[in-house]
């Protein structure tokens, strides 16, 4: 295969190397010419034809070295060309003398009890831990047995995000060999009550902080962050987290969630990834008057204002990090389709809008074939009509005119329906412009104010919740699209899918679905629900949830777009995903009648989907790959491929 320049020379050498760096002050010229040495070896054992020292006069270096104590802490040097290089050497903590201690508070270092009698000696580490040396997976039984003791969520997520703290690939070897039970706790449901408490909570930084009144400061904060030219940044201005609303920065837990699972789902390393919270304020009431909390205390500001700031973060993210790409997360409705509007010829794309409509399209595709119905008769009911339920509309949309129907055909099909009703051309007010293309003109005049009436004029096969708003799929709405469905013939099964998030904004329950509906419904729901088993004439059924969850998308989607070098995330990338997504399922889950793969293997379909986006950039033209690299993967195809992404991703081990 042809050699690739590796997605990041720090990341394959974290991937190839024992953790080593370690602390320094280098300000003499002997410790610069130290360094050289080290960068010298740090180089070698990379497998990224990239030599650090090539580019580097020392002197130079020695008088630009302007590094933060974390910096020197975690052995990054900036060159004269304002790039942060990380080295690692292996021994230099011995030669240096320096203490085993700062070792073990390193969370990139510390490997708990796993260190060998070796590395006890040579990182004077002696005595410093228990005199046991342990595995990973004993050190996995012992974290996973302290998580099944504490009572609440909230303290299993503080345990969880402690664990991060202070021993990284502990943490993320955990949650990738336990993800079904551990992303609930960090990401939703947990992650909801995490940001709703998140000034209450806060021990320690995790993310960048930028608020508006640092407007002119932006790079020189991007340049703080420890890690060199992350690959994957998750910001957010925290105006709509989940289905809760406005949170300001506290916001800010919803970019640390989606990043841990771009490294636990897709094996991002920890290390290229990058959370932000832009805080301009909020207006929540509660957060403005709570003593505790962290962000900005004003009222957000104007659009146009905020428009500025983001065109600064934007400029900002292009000149620091020209190769990182920017997963727009939790913008408000207007704000989360302006911007992508504005910046869709960067390097970014809107997980709410793009990534919810490539999961969504996903589960459609396998719930139509369980449906009974074929997909030509299938008529969809959106309740919400905003960020979310537009981007599924118009991913299901292109789905459709991609098997023939005409753009006017395919629209036909969907009713979104808002806290005003049936979204219609004459209601009377003006509609926002992301649901004008929805909006129907064949109502004859007449308004449906509820869903009960929407549901009884355009019987529908499929009723999708994006609103935010727990229980508004009621036993009548449910039923009464379970009859729709009835008439249509026998056999047929109703799609129905509560999306919103957390469960506390869930539009209907599993088990609400399974008993209104005589256990027909094909249900996907944004957060996890459990199995439901029903009994009748003493025979036990039990039933399967589905998760349709963006989680299933977006990590590959990054990956895909990172690998593959893009310049932007296209559109064909984005509905690629959903297709890949479709065909991830193994015999078993078909046989269990699930549309999504379970959530313990998100990592594979990760997998699949960044191929399929990496494909598809390449198609597109966008891919920045070498040519022959592509040449060479085009004649050994999809299997080449694949191993060459699992060699890439991150797999921790001690
Ligand atoms: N499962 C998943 O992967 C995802 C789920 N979501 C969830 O979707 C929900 C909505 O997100 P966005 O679309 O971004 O919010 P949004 O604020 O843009 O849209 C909400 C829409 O729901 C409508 N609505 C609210 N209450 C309603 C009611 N009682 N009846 C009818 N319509 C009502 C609003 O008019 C608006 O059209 C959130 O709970 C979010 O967590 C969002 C993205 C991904
Ligand atoms: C899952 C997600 O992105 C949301 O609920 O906003
Ligand atoms: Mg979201």
């Amino acid at each position: 295969m042809a050699s690739y320049n590796n997605f990041s020379s720090a990341s394959s050498d974290n991937l190839s190397t024992p953790r080593s760096a370690s602390p320094s002050s280098m300000t003499s010229r002997s410790s610069a010419t130290t360094l050289s040495k080290r960068m010298s070896l740090s180089s070698r054992r990379n497998t990224a034809p990239f030599n650090p020292l090539a580019a580097v006069d020392m002197e130079a270096l020695e008088n630009s070295m302007k590094m933060s104590a974390l910096d020197q802490l975690r052995g990054y040097a900036q060159d004269h060309y304002g790039t942060v290089k990380q080295y690692r050497d292996v021994d230099y903590v011995t030669r240096n003398n320096a203490g085993g201690n700062q070792v073990l508070r390193e969370p990139a270092w510390n490997k708990g009890t796993s260190f060998t009698p070796g590395e006890r000696v040579s990182k004077n580490l002696s005595g410093l831990v228990p005199h046991v040396m342990e595995s990973m997976e004993t050190q996995c039984t012992r974290a996973m047995r302290m998580i099944n003791s504490r009572g609440t969520n909230i303290d299993k997520y503080l345990y969880l995000s402690n664990l991060k703290a202070t021993n990284t690939d502990l943490f993320y070897r955990l949650l990738m060999d336990n993800v079904g039970q551990l992303m609930p706790l960090v990401y939703t449901p947990t992650i909801g009550d995490v940001c709703l408490q998140y000034s209450t909570l806060y021990t320690h930084p995790e993310a960048l902080y930028i608020s508006i009144k640092q407007r002119k400061s932006i790079a020189t904060i991007l340049r703080n962050w420890p890690y060199p030219n992350p690959s994957i940044c998750v910001v957010t201005d925290g105006s709509r987290i989940l289905g809760l609303g406005d949170l300001g920065v506290n916001g800010v837990g919803i970019a640390i969630g989606k990043l841990a699972l771009y490294i636990g789902a897709a094996g991002i390393h920890p290390e290229k990834t990058l959370p932000i919270v832009l805080d301009c304020g909020t207006s929540n009431e509660d957060n403005l008057r709570d003593p505790l909390y962290l962000g900005l205390r004003q009222k957000r500001p104007s659009p146009e204002v905020a428009r500025e700031f983001m065109d600064e973060f934007m400029a900002a993210v292009k000149e620091v990090y020209p190769e990182m790409f920017v997963q727009f997360e939790d913008f408000e409705t207007e704000k989360a389709f302006e911007y992508l509007d504005r910046y869709k010829n960067e390097k970014m794309f809107n997980d709410d809008i793009q990534g919810t409509g490539a999961v969504v399209l996903a589960g459609y595709i396998g719930a139509v074939n369980l449906s009974g119905v074929p997909m030509e008769d299938q008529k969809l009911v959106f309740m919400g009509a905003g960020s979310a339920g537009v981007g599924v509309a118009k991913q299901v949309m292109e789905y459709y005119t991609r098997r023939g129907l005409t753009e006017k055909e395919a629209r036909e099909k969907f009713y979104l329906v808002d806290t005003k009703g049936l979204v219609t051309r004459d209601r009377g007010d003006k509609l926002a412009e992301h649901k004008n293309i929805f909006a129907r003109s064949d109502n004859n005049g007449h308004q449906f104010r509820t869903l009960e009436e929407v549901i009884e004029y355009v019987k529908p096969t499929a009723l999708i919740g994006l609103t935010a708003t727990f229980g508004v799929f009621t036993e009548s709405v449910v039923r009464a699209l379970k009859s729709s469905v009835d008439s249509g013939g026998f056999g047929r099964r109703p799609i129905l899918f509560p999306l919103s998030n957390p469960l506390t904004k869930a539009e209907c329950t599993f088990e609400q679905a399974i008993t209104w509906t005589e256990g027909s419904a094909i249900f996907a729901s944004g957060s996890p629900f459990s199995s439901v088993t029903t009994k009748s004439h003493d025979m036990a059924m039990t039933y399967h949830p589905n998760q349709g969850n963006n989680v299933y998308v977006f990590p590959g989607l990054g990956l895909g777009a990172i690998l593959s070098k893009a310049s932007r995330v296209t559109d064909l990338m984005v509905y690629t995903s959903a297709e890949a997504l479709s065909g991830c399922l193994n015999q078993e889950e078909i046989r269990m009648g699930l549309i999504y793969p379970k959530i313990s293997r998100v990592r594979d379909a990760s997998v699949i989907v960044a191929r399929e986006v990496m494909k598809a950039a390449r198609r597109e033209g966008v891919s920045t790959l070498p040519e022959e690299t592509w040449v060479e993967w085009e004649e050994w195809g999809d299997v080449a491929l694949t191993k060459w992404i699992k060699a890439q991703v991150y797999d921790p081990q001690f």
